[in-house]
């Protein structure tokens, strides 16, 4: 649970509400398509593994497929050809090639003509389609190629936008150093994690860990070295938590970890799992150290600003004792 996806590409964009895409823009570009290709129908379709969806269906009464209806992705349906090649499509009478056969676009709903071209997301996987059909048999002359390639390319523009913004929002939440979630990343990711966890009535508890020292490490061995410790120790700790934890960086040498507890006896048993991940690093050529690991059971209505603090005091009270002992 480290990362924050807020659009997924293998999800359809129409049941993940996107403020960043007008799909009024959207329907205008498609209602223009079929409009300048004197077409009955125009769409653009999304591709998932669950099939092919019309995203945006030309608003016209010849048109049959509303927006939103979803074909299964083995129907033998133009649109499936073009993400299955990432070529476009030009079937000028479909009656004409026997490969249509099996296509009910053409045999229940009578189409003879389809002209589409592949949409992509800035990576070059397949977002799906831009597409015309027509029921009589068409002859589009190069322009019409050029005129459906260029509205693509509106389209094509505001995929970017998502993509763009999903990048810099990850950029925000996440420490570049151990790619492990910063504060901010933290926060938003424990939030989740608590709602859930109160849902399904499971106990948590926040790990709060501190290397010891790490100065120390710093101004004997460089920064080089203490880097390569703060990373080791973001491994370790994804070594000792599950899918469903949350981990991150507080900043400088502080992590913490909201973990899910069978019983309140792992409390102990994650602590000291936790503490033996690190000390094997001598073995990867890195300086031995040790951490402090303090710890704060979810319980109630707490806010993750006091669990931090909580679990931090437990932490430092835990530092003392090691100093003073
Ligand atoms: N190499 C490296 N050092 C960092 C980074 N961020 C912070 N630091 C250093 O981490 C050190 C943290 O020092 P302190 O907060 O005094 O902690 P400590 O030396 O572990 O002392 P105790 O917590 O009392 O055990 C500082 O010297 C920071 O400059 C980083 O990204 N890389």
């Amino acid at each position: 649970m480290n990362k924050i996806v807020s659009f997924d590409k293998n999800k359809f964009l129409l049941d993940s509400p996107n403020d960043l895409i007008s799909l009024e823009k959207w329907q205008n570009t498609v209602n223009l398509l079929s409009k300048l290709f004197n077409a009955p129908a125009g769409f653009l379709v999304q591709y998932t593994p669950q099939g092919f969806q019309t995203t945006i269906s030309s608003q016209q009464e010849s048109n049959p497929y509303p927006a939103g209806a979803i074909i299964e992705p083995e129907v033998n349906i133009f649109c499936r050809r073009i993400v299955e090649t990432g070529h476009e499509l030009y079937v000028s009478n479909a009656l004409s090639e026997s490969c249509w056969n099996t296509n009910p676009e053409v045999h229940q709903d009578g189409f003879r003509s389809y002209l589409g071209v592949p949409v992509n997301w800035p990576d070059g996987q397949p977002f799906g389609t831009f597409c015309v059909m027509d029921y009589e048999v068409t002859d589009y002359g190069e322009t019409y190629f050029e005129l459906i390639r260029q509205l693509k390319d509106i389209l094509e523009s505001d995929l970017t936008l998502i993509d763009l913004y999903q990048q810099v929002q990850q950029l925000a939440i996440t420490d570049p150093l151990t790619e492990l979630s910063n504060r901010r990343g933290f926060a938003i990711l424990a939030e989740q994690r608590l709602k859930l966890a109160k849902r399904m009535q499971s106990q948590l508890a926040l790990f709060y860990i501190d290397v010891d020292d790490f100065k120390v490490i710093n101004d004997t061995h460089g920064h080089g070295v203490g880097d390569r410790v703060l990373k080791h120790v973001a491994e370790a700790i994804e070594g000792c938590t599950r899918q469903s934890d949350v981990v991150g960086r507080m900043g400088g040498d502080e992590f913490v970890a909201l973990m899910m507890l069978e019983n309140e006896n792992d409390l102990s048993a994650i602590k000291s799992k936790l503490q033996q991940a690190f000390v094997t690093q001598h073995l990867q050529d890195l300086p031995a150290f040790t951490a402090t690991v303090g710890v704060c059971l979810v319980t109630g209505k707490l806010q993750i600003s006091d669990l931090l603090d909580q679990a931090d005091r437990d932490m430092l009270s835990q530092k003392l004792n090691k100093t003073s002992g």
